[in-house]
């Protein structure tokens, strides 16, 4: 039947649907986070009010100004993720280190480690555009009931047992894969359940959306502005739309549906682009590639990056087969 035709009562539960693939403590995680994005939506759609909006006063890490919504989402996914007994260890873009949590006592079992981005595209909070949450899940390396260490969060992509986004927009949805292809599940508010509203989401192999940050245009390499000029070209089914919302996860989830390309390159400004390995890159990686998409830096597939440090940046690229490779052969001729 095509989901067209389904009615409320026909989506599958979550419950009954995502987790064929996954163990229950991975399962219980999974729940974890879905609770903490209800919480976080409920906060998200009322933005508008003073109590929620504006700058928090600090200043994050990366040197940018914390938004509330931004501390309010990191709070609300650390507390949720603390209380459920499964991770032994929490690094989020809005922490200076990685966060332990009782992994030094013996009868500790947990085993899973979480990073996560709390709010992408948090220039949008102030202007009522949408934000997302992202998230990568690990086994840890270390020995369980021994203290957690960097070791455990400085592993490469291809090692994550199951990564994913929400995004708070028209519809909150959760998009999650644990391996077996990628499921979407869109938010009830009214009853706070999860449905499955899409269920194996892919890439189109070719698509004519490209989303970049033209404002840098003048900064990008020679081979990433030859591209973009080919995007814009009168030719074949080109010029191709142009479409930046400034939120990682509204531009990926719009071009996953639609088909497209996502740029962040390095430039002269960010000589290794904007976008962290660890909470950004990866966990989009894994989610394009579990959904026939593909994700590089331009050269080096994203889940093959060796992360060298928590808050490392990278060029990222990611989209539809077609468009990335097309992309690559510029890269490869402008350099
Ligand atoms: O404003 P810019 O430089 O184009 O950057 C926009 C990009 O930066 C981000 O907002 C970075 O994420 P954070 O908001 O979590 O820092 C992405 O979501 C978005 O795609
Ligand atoms: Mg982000
Ligand atoms: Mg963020």
């Amino acid at each position: 039947m095509s989901r067209k035709n389904q009615t409320l009562g026909e989506f599958i539960i979550e419950n009954q649907s995502s987790f064929k693939y996954t163990s229950g403590e991975l399962s219980r995680l999974i729940n974890s986070i879905r609770l903490a994005a209800k919480v976080v939506s409920h906060e998200v759609n009322k933005a508008g009010l003073v109590d929620i909006i504006g700058a928090a006063g600090d200043v994050n890490i990366q040197g940018e100004d914390q938004q509330k919504l931004d501390v309010y989402a990191n709070d609300k996914f650390i507390q949720t993720l603390k209380n459920r007994n499964i991770v032994c260890g929490i690094a989020s873009e809005e922490e200076d280190d990685f966060i332990t949590i009782n992994s030094q006592d013996e009868n500790n079992q947990n085993k899973y480690v979480v990073l996560i981005d709390p709010l992408d595209g948090s220039s949008n909070i102030d202007v009522n555009v949408s934000v997302g949450t992202i998230f990568s899940i690990y086994r840890r390396v270390t020995p369980i009931g021994t203290p957690v260490t960097i070791d455990d969060f400085l592993q490469e992509g291809n090692q994550q047992v199951a990564a994913g986004y929400v995004v708070y927009g028209t519809s909150t949805m959760l998009v999650y894969t644990t391996g077996a292809g990628v499921n979407g599940f869109t938010l009830n508010p009214a009853i706070g359940t999860f449905y499955l509203s899409h269920p194996t989401m892919e890439f189109p192999e070719n698509g004519n959306i490209y989303s970049v940050n033209e404002g840098n245009y003048i900064h990008f390499p020679q081979g990433v502005k030859d591209y973009i000029k080919y995007c814009q070209m009168e030719e074949d089914n080109r010029p191709y739309t142009a479409r930046y919302i400034g939120s990682l996860v509204s531009d990926f989830h719009r071009n996953m549906i639609k088909g497209g390309i996502y740029m962040y390159p390095k430039s002269s400004k960010a000589t290794n682009g904007k976008l962290r390995l660890l909470y950004e890159c990866n966990p989009m990686a894994f989610i394009a590639e579990q959904a026939n998409g593909k994700a590089s830096d331009g050269v080096t597939r994203i889940l093959d990056i060796k992360p060298t440090e928590l808050h490392e940046r990278v060029p990222f690229f990611c989209g539809s087969k077609t468009m990335m490779n097309t992309l690559e052969d510029f890269i490869q001729k402008g350099k």
